[in-house]
């Protein structure tokens, strides 16, 4: 078991890529905490969690609320007495042509997604530098080929590689690995979204070389869980390209 007692937080840990991951990390032995706002959709994949590894819990959590965050921490660690991976995975946005992207636009999409990464990395720090633990942050194709009506997203999404890199940095003399993911992978959110934005989707996908969406859990899952592990002790400031070949950067 490549992840055995490692304590993990993974934030909307009840979406799509999410519980994907949390299944892929219990599976190899980690104990998970999912933080989501969604309490019915946090408790189903609890429950789902729970028959792989007990330990697992669910923090009912709104991330936009700043103050809170650093609770979310302390509350993994009271529990499971340590910290070894946090996955800032959460992230909500609007789509809107940049002309039209208004600071409500800008604010949603760094509040949801690249506050809580900062603050969560924050908190994090020193139980990470205890454990010589791992940050895995998530990057996005939208911020890395500036797609179109992304601007609030492909803006927090880069902004987040670029504060990943900078801890990297800092961190590696502690033994701190971080790590970004850009995934493509079908989930609720990305259903919802494909259903007003036909067009934007279907070029997406015909950009796949591997001509399908990925697998929360069986593409991205082992992807999430070198990352979390060992294996991959001397990678940090990386950003993993988890899309069917979409997107290769050289
Ligand atoms: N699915 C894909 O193809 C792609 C996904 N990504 C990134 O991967 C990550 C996961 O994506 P999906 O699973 O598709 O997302 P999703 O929308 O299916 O799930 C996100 C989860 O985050 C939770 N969440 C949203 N705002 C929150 C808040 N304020 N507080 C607490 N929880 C909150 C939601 O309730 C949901 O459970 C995101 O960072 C996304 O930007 C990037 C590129 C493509
Ligand atoms: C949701 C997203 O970031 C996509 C499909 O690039």
């Amino acid at each position: 078991m490549k992840l055995k007692d490692k304590a993990v937080i993974i934030t909307g840990g009840a979406g799509g890529i999410g519980s994907g991951m949390a299944k892929a990390m219990a599976k190899e032995g980690a104990k998970v905490a999912i933080v989501d706002l969604n309490e019915e959709q946090g408790n189903a994949v609890l429950s789902e969690l729970q028959e792989i590894s007990p330990d697992s819990m669910f923090i009912k959590a709104d991330l936009t609320e700043r103050e809170k965050l650093h609770e979310i921490v302390d509350t993994v660690v009271e529990k499971y007495g340590k910290l070894d991976v946090l996955v800032n995975n959460a992230h909500a946005s609007r789509q809107v042509n940049f002309e039209d992207t208004t600071q409500a636009d800008m604010d949603f999409s760094f509040n949801t997604g690249f506050y809580p990464t900062f603050y969560l990395m924050q908190s994090a720090f020193p139980h990470l530098k205890e454990s010589k633990g791992s940050v895995i942050n998530f990057a996005s194709g939208a911020g890395l080929e500036g797609q179109k009506t992304q601007t609030a997203y492909a803006a927090a999404k880069e902004a987040i590689r670029a504060i990943s890199k900078v801890a990297a940095n800092e961190w590696g003399e502690y033994g701190i690995n971080v790590n970004i993911i850009s995934p493509i992978a079908m989930t609720p959110g990305v259903e919802a979204w494909s259903k007003e934005h036909p067009e934007t989707f279907e070029a997406i996908v015909s950009k796949v070389p591997m001509k399908r969406w990925g697998d929360p859990e069986k593409d991205i899952g082992p992807i999430a869980v070198f990352l979390a592990s060992e294996d991959s002790n001397y990678m940090t400031g990386q950003t993993l390209m988890a899309d069917g070949g979409s997107i290769q950067i050289r």
